[in-house]
């Protein structure tokens, strides 16, 4: 690729393995969960989840996403427990959804795509940094959400309000006391296995934890996240490609029949 990896004709997914090998490792993600073939494990223990509000920090406009970023001194915000061992950290969460249609969620169940999915990125405390930890195996820990069109969500609100002051990439703007743990569902039933980053550099050192419920957005919420193509100047325009408004409605309406 000539230039960075995005999710267009030129730098998609395609052809992310001609910069990132690792590409066509042997524990890439996203996979498709198939329930009846997951394996009952009496060992994996229940989620620990503890986020202090006081360690939300900022959102930003990464290019491809928006993430929360959050303050990782110390173990204020973490994940014990499930099938990790020892402490991770809370670093920061960010939203997959439509960069095409086949890309809305990244993981999918039997086959199902969602609208969208939520991932809340932790580290393994007993590496010295972020960076160390994301070249170790288990280095990392990943929660995913996925997101269902449904009712509307009051907890989204807030992020979903701050997508206006971050429209263009690298734009950044303060976001704090904000309580990751309002994002989860009430159940933290989850499945889990040994895969990567779903993006480059598609390292793989990540633990996926991925919930079997998901959270509701309603159609007007979802629509912030793929708003109208908006005429900056030359700036890059936010986060992923836009979609035609048909395909995200024939989408919304594909996800409505499969929640009926
Ligand atoms: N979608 S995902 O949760 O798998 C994911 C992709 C990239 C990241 S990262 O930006 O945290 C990161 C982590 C390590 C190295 C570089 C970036 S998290
Ligand atoms: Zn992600």
């Amino acid at each position: 690729m000539s230039h960075g990896w995005g999710y267009g004709a030129a730098n998609g997914p395609h052809k992310w393995a001609e910069d990132f090998p690792v590409a066509n490792g042997a524990r890439q993600s996203p996979i498709d969960i198939v329930p009846k073939e997951a394996q009952y494990d009496s060992s994996l223990r229940a989620l620990k989840l503890r986020y202090d509000p006081s360690n939300a920090k900022s959102i930003l406009n990464n290019g491809h996403s928006f993430q929360v970023d959050f303050v990782d001194d110390s173990d204020t915000s973490t994940l014990t427990g499930g099938p990790i061992s020892g402490t991770y950290r809370l670093r920061q969460f960010h939203f997959h959804w439509g960069a095409s249609d086949d890309r809305g969620s990244e993981h999918t169940v039997d086959g199902v795509k969602f609208p969208c999915e939520l991932h809340l990125v932790h580290w393994n405390t007993k590496y010295p940094s972020f960076g160390e930890a994301a070249s170790q195996p288990d280095g990392l820990a990943v929660v995913g959400v996925f997101l269902k069109i449904g009712a509307a969500n009051p907890r989204l609100q807030r992020v979903l309000n701050a997508l206006d002051t971050i429209k263009t990439k690298g734009r950044q703007t303060d976001f704090a006391a904000f309580d990751a743990k309002s994002l989860l569902p009430v159940s933290v039933d989850y499945w889990t296995y040994d895969g990567s980053l779903t993006t480059p550099p598609l390292l793989e050192s990540v633990t996926w934890i991925v919930l079997k419920e998901p959270i509701s957005v309603s159609p007007v919420q979802f629509r912030a996240f793929v708003p109208e193509p908006s005429h900056t100047n030359d700036e890059e325009i936010i986060f992923t490609p836009y979609l035609p408004w048909a395909a995200v409605a024939q989408w919304v309406e594909r996800v409505k029949l499969l929640n009926k």
